[in-house]
C-alpha cells in the first residue's frame, strides 16, 4: 500500500511519537559527540533496504506510536534534560511530514536548540526555524529514488530567512559500496558549498540489537577513507555511527 500525507500525520495537530531518550550523545555527523535529547517520529514516506530504525517507519508499528500534542513533547524533553536546555535532535521516520513548528518555537523560548535529520523527500517552511539541517539524501545501495527538486527546496526552505536566524545545514550519506561513493561524489558537486558528511553503513539487521558487524563497519570506514583520500577529496568527513560502536542497534541510545 502507498503511504499518503494523510495517514502518515501530516495535517494533523498532534505528532506521531515513536520515541523520546537522551541525553545522550549525537553519535552521527556534523554535530558527533554533542549531548542531545532525541524525539523520533513515527513514518516515513521511504523504505531504505537497510533502515535501522523500521521501528519507526512501517504502519504495523503505528500502534506503538503515541500521537502526542507539543506541550507534552516539550515536558518530555525538559524532564529528560533537567530542566537545562540542549541540543534537541528531531529524527525519524521522517520528521519532515510531522508538524513540529510549535515545538521548536517552544524549546527555542526556554533556550533549547533544535536539529533535525531528514532526507530531504519533503521540504517545509519551518526548516528555517531549525540550528540545523542534516540532510541525508539516499544513496543506490537505499534503493530509494532522489527527487533533487525535493532536496533543492528543502535547502530553500531553510535558508529563507526573514528573521535573521542562523541555520548550518550539511548533508549526510550513507556509503555501502562503490555505486553509493559515486553517488556522494554527485551530491558534492551539485552542493559544493555545503559540508559533507560519509557515513559507513551498517548491515546488521536492527532486530539483532547488540550483533553487530562492527568488523564490517570498520572495513567500509577504512575502504571509505582510502577511497576519499586517493580522490583527494579533502572537504569531506568520514565517520562511523559512533552511538553503534558502542551500544550495537539498542534502541534508545
Ligand atoms: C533512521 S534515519 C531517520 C531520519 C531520516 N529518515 C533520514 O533517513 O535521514 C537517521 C539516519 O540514520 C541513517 N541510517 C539508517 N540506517 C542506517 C544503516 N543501516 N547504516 C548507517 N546509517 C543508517 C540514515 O541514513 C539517516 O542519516
Ligand atoms: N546516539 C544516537 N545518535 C544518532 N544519530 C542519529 C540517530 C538517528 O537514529 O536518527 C541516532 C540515534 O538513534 N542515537
Ligand atoms: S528515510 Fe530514514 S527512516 Fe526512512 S526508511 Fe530511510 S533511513 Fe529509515
Ligand atoms: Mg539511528
Amino acid at each position: 500500500m502507498t503511504q499518503t500525507a494523510q495517514n502518515i500525520g501530516v495535517g494533523t495537530r498532534t505528532v506521531q511519537v515513536s520515541e523520546i531518550f537522551g541525553p545522550t550523545i549525537q553519535g552521527e555527523g556534523a554535530l558527533i559527540g554533542k549531548p542531545t535529547v532525541f524525539v523520533r517520529t513515527g513514518g516515513c514516506d521511504y523504505r531504505c533496504a537497510w533502515c535501522d530504525s523500521l521501528y519507526a517507519v512501517l504502519p504495523e508499528h503505528k500502534a506503538e506510536w503515541n500521537p502526542m500534542e507539543t506541550r507534552q513533547i516539550f515536558a518530555e524533553i525538559a524532564r529528560l534534560s533537567g530542566d537545562t536546555p540542549v541540543l534537541v535532535t528531531l529524527s525519524g521516520g521522517n520528521p519532515a511530514i510531522q508538524p513540529l513548528e510549535a515545538l521548536i518555537d517552544l524549546g527555542h523560548e526556554h533556550g533549547y536548540t533544535f536539529a533535525i535529520e531528514t532526507q530531504g523527500s519533503v521540504a517545509q517552511p519551518w526548516f528555517s526555524k531549525l540550528d540545523y539541517l542534516t540532510l541525508s539524501p539516499k544513496p543506490p545501495s537505499s534503493k530509494q529514488v532522489t527527487r533533487w527538486e525535493r532536496l533543492d527546496r528543502s535547502i530553500l526552505c531553510a535558508t529563507n530567512n526573514k528573521h535573521g536566524h542562523e541555520i548550518q545545514i550539511n548533508l549526510k550519506i550513507v556509503i555501502f559500496d562503490e555505486e553509493d561513493y559515486a553517488y556522494a561524489r554527485y551530491v558534492a558537486e551539485r552542493y559544493p558549498t555545503l559540508p559533507m558528511y560519509l557515513q559507513a553503513g551498517n548491515h546488521t539487521p536492527p532486530q539483532q540489537a547488540k550483533e553487530i558487524d562492527i568488523s564490517g563497519i570498520l572495513n567500509r570506514m577504512d575502504w571509505l577513507i582510502q577511497r576519499t583520500i586517493a580522490d583527494r577529496w579533502y572537504g569531506v568527513t568520514v565517520l562511523p555511527q559512533l552511538h553503534t560502536l558502542l551500544w550495537g542497534n539498542k534502541r534508545g541510545v
